[in-house]
């Protein structure tokens, strides 16, 4: 069975641009892009988060629907959604994660007689992917030359926290959770229980299941950064299938921009060879206005909508 490559960031500290480490980890980060457009990023500190992470996603979920209900919000893509109709999922989706401020009122609305831990767990490990995300970000950017612009577009970036319940399917049949899609933000950071489900799609149109082990996190290209890139990397095309009775939960992190930012290619990426793919667009305004065709099977391609 074939397997998406798994790449050793456990050093993330000593990770640093310019050192030997560097390059190494680097290179084996394109190999991977250019081979599956994903890898499995393997980080032991993330095992010391797994099991208050996933508690925290329990305690969550099990709240009573109408307290769940606090979170929903108008914006796209953002607060709670749910409960979940037959194969699909709940989510709770948080914008800036990584930062305390965010989250600490969510949490007194959720828990008013007081739940610390929920926002401290949630934000210690978005830091933690975070890092990770802006690593390879750079690294990515570096390998195509265009290093410049990783601060000004890390300084943009929106660190998505999203949290997903899948209830089991109660069945040995294989059933879709989620169809197959891509990601419409620039990267996205994919933790989870023991419960398996992720597919994701060769060039070649093989699905490979994805079987993470628990030091494990799930790196997948979004469209926003093949737009960015004039499609240097290909978004990775995946799906969710699950069997069985048990309860799949997922911490994802979904990086993106901001809105005010023009995602634009850099014009290092763009010459006679390798002409202009993409008008220029603001992201949050894409989702803002084009969200209605959101949902589950009818997902709006950003790359048909920017194509030129
Ligand atoms: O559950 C997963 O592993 C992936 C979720 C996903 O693809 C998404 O939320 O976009
Ligand atoms: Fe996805």
């Amino acid at each position: 069975m074939a397997k998406i490559p798994v790449i050793d960031f456990s050093k993330l500290d000593l990770i640093k641009p310019g050192s030997l480490e560097w390059d190494w980890v680097k290179s084996q980060v394109m190999g991977a892009l250019e081979a599956y457009n994903c890898f499995e990023a393997s980080v032991d500190r993330a095992v010391e988060h797994r099991e208050p992470v996933f508690r925290a996603m329990e305690e969550f979920f099990h709240l009573p629907l109408e307290t769940k209900r606090l979170c929903e919000s108008e914006k796209p893509l953002r607060g709670y959604f749910g409960p979940p109709p037959l194969g699909l999922h709940e989510s709770l989706s948080i914008d800036d994660a990584h930062v305390a401020e965010n989250l600490e009122p969510l949490t007194t609305t959720l828990w008013p007689q007081g739940n610390t831990s929920f926002s401290k767990t949630m934000v210690s490990f978005i830091q933690l992917v975070s890092e990770l995300e802006k690593t390879i970000m750079r690294m990515i950017l570096e390998s195509f030359g265009v290093e410049k612009y990783t601060d000004e577009l890390i300084d943009s970036t929106n660190y998505q926290l999203r949290a997903l319940k899948y209830e089991g399917p109660n069945t040995n049949e294989p059933v879709v959770m989620s169809v197959p899609h891509h990601d419409l933000n620039m990267i996205t950071l994919l933790y989870q229980n023991e419960i398996n489900g992720l597919g994701i799609q060769t060039e070649a149109g093989e699905w490979i299941d994805v079987k993470p082990s628990p030091n494990s996190i799930i790196v997948i290209i979004g469209e926003s950064l093949s737009v960015w890139l004039n499609g240097r990397l290909s978004p990775t095309r995946h799906r969710v299938v699950t069997t069985g009775n048990r309860v799949r939960h997922v911490v994802g992190l979904f990086a993106r921009t901001r809105g005010g930012y023009l995602v634009k290619a850099p014009s290092e990426l763009v010459d006679d060879e390798n002409p202009r793919l993409f008008k220029p667009y603001d992201h949050e305004d894409f989702i803002e206005h084009f969200s209605t065709q959101l949902d589950q099977g009818n997902r709006t391609n950003l790359i048909t909508y920017c194509s030129i």
